[in-house]
């Protein structure tokens, strides 16, 4: 299992492009038949995927990383499918996964395994997990069900719904927040103007792009502001401290996952645009 540490807005204001990515980009989150896990200090996010092809696969816990028996001993996990449709099966109940679809399963499910509808176009699982104190209940969120925000306008290039599928008046959890954005056609700009949180830190996950599309992702401290490009289905992590933005060659949409100290979606700390540097 990957390792990331978390880093200072001191450090990070000193990092080159590879040096910046290796800290915060996670690139390869996918690969057929693999469980890929990526543990960050930050928040203790553990973020991954799975494409389940002839064999279904079992969320397992790295015994040495975690210090845990089975993944979700100490754990809760968001599930998105950003594939074609799968199965999701916790403790022998079986979810069914369309596109787009979501799962929150709670602590102490021991046995949570992936598999696809069709091998031969298999379903592409994205996960965030975080520590949790408690057992909440397992519940899919299909993306109909999804709480949907309208945000932005074609002027500002930004119009795009954020729909939230883990969170305060939703699917409950210990701590993690999870949902996903679209954007419109012809609109490039997520949260522009931006945020930092810091009782909180996020993770976003950018997918539905064409191979040679890119989003510069901006993130640093508001007044030190770095970008990284990102490509289809690769993630970033935000700490904190750290503004998470970015403007895409196309269209795209993205996930987030947030944990901290609360669970508030509006507890955000705007940057005012004059203060961007
Ligand atoms: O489009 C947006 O704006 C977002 O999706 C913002 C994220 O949800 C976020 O950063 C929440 O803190
Ligand atoms: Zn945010």
């Amino acid at each position: 299992m990957e390792i990331r540490y978390a880093v200072s807005p001191a450090e990070t204001k000193t990092l080159g492009t590879e040096q910046l990515r290796k800290e915060f980009v996670i690139e390869n989150l996918f690969a057929p038949g693999e469980l890929k896990l990526v543990y960050s200090h930050v928040d203790r996010f553990i973020t991954g995927g799975v494409i389940p092809t002839n064999e279904p696969v079992k969320l397992e816990a790295d015994k040495h990383t975690m210090g845990a028996d089975y993944f979700l001993e100490r754990r809760e996990i968001g599930i998105i499918n950003v594939g074609p449709k799968g199965y999701i099966t916790v403790d022998g109940t079986e979810y069914e996964m369309d596109s787009k679809d979501g799962l929150y399963v709670g602590l102490g499910n021991k046995d949570v395994t992936f598999r696809s509808a069709d091998p031969s176009n298999p379903a592409r699982f994205y996960f965030n997990s975080t520590p949790a104190h408690k057992n909440y209940p397992t519940e899919k969120i299909a993306i109909s069900q999804a709480d949907p925000q309208h945000l932005g306008s074609i002027t500002n290039s930004n119009e795009r719904t954020i729909y939230r599928y883990i969170h305060l008046n939703g699917v409950k959890s210990c701590q993690l927040v999870m949902g996903m954005t679209l954007l419109k056609p012809g609109n490039m700009w997520n949260t522009m103007p931006c945020h930092t949180h810091n009782r909180r830190s996020e993770v976003y996950f950018y997918f539905d792009m064409p191979e040679d599309g890119v989003v510069f992702h901006l993130m640093g401290e508001p007044t030190e502001t770095r970008h990284v490009v990102m490509r289809n289905e690769q993630a970033v992590i935000s700490p904190s401290w750290s503004i998470h933005s970015g403007v895409g060659t196309s269209n795209y949409t993205f996930i987030w996952g947030m944990a901290g100290e609360n669970q508030e979606f509006s507890d955000m700390d705007m940057v005012a645009m004059k203060d961007l540097k």
